[in-house]
């Protein structure tokens, strides 16, 4: 049978896993570590890239690939396909100005009349995330920078060009040089830039030009969703692939994706299921028939990566936030969920704001985090980590309030991401959502988003028409609790003092 990959070039590390084109099961997996920062040179994904395919006994037997990966990061490429600087991820704050810039300009002058036409044009009111902001504040800021940039792309597009063979000119690991042209990306992740209207399908040049100062540069070609935008090189992945089991032209890259829209693949999401992802970000995200355009901000309206919309609430303080509190309180993840155990609901009123690296929804990207209600009764190690772990999923759970206002119906809520793994986090959810919570088969669901779309475009090389295979997602269990609307209610008191 033929083996596909996926590739999950996230904020913290780069994920691999080797499926059967077929059945879905799984083979293989490998993963290796990025960087810490909000700053990157593209080049350590490269090599975690190439040590996670290592890691997961090498890629030459697979007929197909496909990258899913943290959205918005502004990868900027010269003329000869050098990185010019450090890729500013999703999660660098330093462009909260130029997004209010770009706002109140397109609003000739008020916020609000920009803030709703960004959410019409885009589907998004800008935050620092996007990466028109980062254009912007390289134009205010590194006029150099950006008068050499010819090329803008996505960590995933870039990835993907990179397996392809294609980078700068005297890199031995790029055969086949700086084909800028050669770029390729999906509707999903480019509609997180801020400069692609995924209603209609096209990139907005005159949004562009408001971040950039120009639009003489290349954009990646936006494939098809089950299109492949290259072949891999093979030095990369597929000289070993044999034809008969599927492939005799190496292995095709497919078009990638947003990790978010990765993940809804992998899920396999329809209309009414929602997906609280805890990485890195926090997500909320549910499919929608159509982009939405909410000018009030709090969501996002993307592309998935099957032709639909998908609709997402994020926030900077995620997995981090359990990370900190293992941190001062000098535990390991199971010491972290045994301590939290240990406090009652609500921690006797002990709450935090988590806005530990400013926040994004609410958009208050200068916000320090905020500890309320310390007193003798709530100096302890266990009402400190249950603070910690409520704060994180009340952020989440005005997430999933804000899909709520927008039309969203609730019928099934799956929990995902490193720190879903944590017993607390899965037993104190149902607790703060009021909702039963699904824990799928631990898994990396955003490589198996893309493992399962590199299925898809293998299938769509010998048949256009052909659907994504129906691989099946196990919820392993469903996790309900007495709602405990307590701690929503003094979250929220805090949260607006802050
Ligand atoms: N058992 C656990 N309890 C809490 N947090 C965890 C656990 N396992 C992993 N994590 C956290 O999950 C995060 C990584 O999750 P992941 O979804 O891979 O992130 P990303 O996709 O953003 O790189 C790390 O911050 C890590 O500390
Ligand atoms: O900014 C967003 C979505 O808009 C984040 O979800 C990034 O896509 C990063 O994802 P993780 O690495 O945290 O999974």
């Amino acid at each position: 049978m033929p083996l596909v990959a996926g590739v999950d070039t996230s904020t913290q590390s780069c994920k691999i896993v080797v499926r059967d084109a077929e059945t879905g099961a799984l083979v293989r997996t490998g993963s290796a570590k990025h960087p810490d920062g909000t700053e990157v040179d593209p080049r350590h994904w490269w090599d975690a890239f190439q040590e996670a395919a290592a890691a997961a006994g090498g890629l030459a037997d697979v007929a197909a690939l496909s990258v899913g990966g943290q959205q918005h990061g502004m990868v900027v490429l010269d003329a000869d396909g050098n990185v010019i600087r450090p890729a500013l991820l999703w999660n660098d704050n330093r462009s909260a100005p130029s997004a209010e810039a770009l706002i109140t300009e397109l609003g000739e002058g008020s916020r609000e009349t920009g803030a709703q036409a960004w959410a019409d044009a885009v589907g998004s009111v800008l935050v620092a995330s996007l990466t028109v902001t980062k254009l912007r504040w390289l134009h205010d800021n590194e006029p150099e920078n950006a008068a050499r940039v010819a090329a803008v792309a996505l960590p995933h597009d870039w990835l993907s060009w990179r397996i392809a063979g294609y980078g700068p000119a005297d890199d031995p690991t790029a055969p086949l040089g700086p084909q800028l042209d050669k770029l390729f990306t999906d509707r999903s992740d480019a509609s997180g830039t801020g400069y692609y209207d995924a209603a209609v399908g096209e990139y907005r040049l005159d949004l562009l030009e408001r971040g950039l100062g120009r639009t003489d540069v290349v954009l990646p070609r936006v494939v098809g969703v089950a299109e492949a935008g290259a072949v891999a090189h093979p030095s990369v992945a597929g000289s070993a692939v044999d034809p008969s089991t599927g492939s005799g032209t190496g292995c095709l890259i497919g078009p990638g994706a947003g990790d978010n829209a990765g993940a809804s693949l992998g899920l396999g999401m329809t209309s009414g299921d929602i997906a609280i992802s805890i990485g890195t970000s926090g997500v909320v995200s549910a499919v929608a028939p159509k982009r939405t355009a909410d000018g009030s901000g709090a969501i996002n309206g993307f592309a998935d990566a099957t032709g639909n919309a998908l609709m997402l609430a994020v926030t900077l303080n995620a997995a981090r936030v359990l990370d900190a509190a293992r941190e001062v309180l000098d535990v390991d993840f199971d010491g972290l969920a045994e301590l939290a155990l240990q406090a009652p609901p609500g921690s006797d009123g002990l709450v935090l704001v988590p806005y530990l690296e400013g926040e994004r929804t609410p958009n208050r990207p200068d916000a320090t985090g905020t500890l309320h209600g310390i007193r003798l009764a709530t100096s302890t190690r266990a009402h400190l980590a249950r603070a910690y772990i409520e704060g994180m999923l009340c952020g989440l759970a005005d997430g999933l309030d804000a899909l709520r206002a927008q039309g969203v119906s609730v019928d099934r809520v799956m929990l995902i991401g490193g720190a879903a793994q944590s017993p607390a986090v899965q037993q104190i959810a149902p607790q703060v959502f009021g909702l039963p919570i699904g824990i799928p088969e631990p898994g990396e669901y955003v490589a198996d988003g893309a493992a399962r779309q590199a299925a898809w475009t293998l299938a769509a090389a010998g048949d256009p028409e052909a659907a994504a295979p129906a691989w099946s997602t196990t919820i392993a269990t469903t996790l309900d609790a007495d709602p405990k609307p307590a701690i929503r209610e003094q979250y929220a008191a805090v949260r607006d003092l802050v």
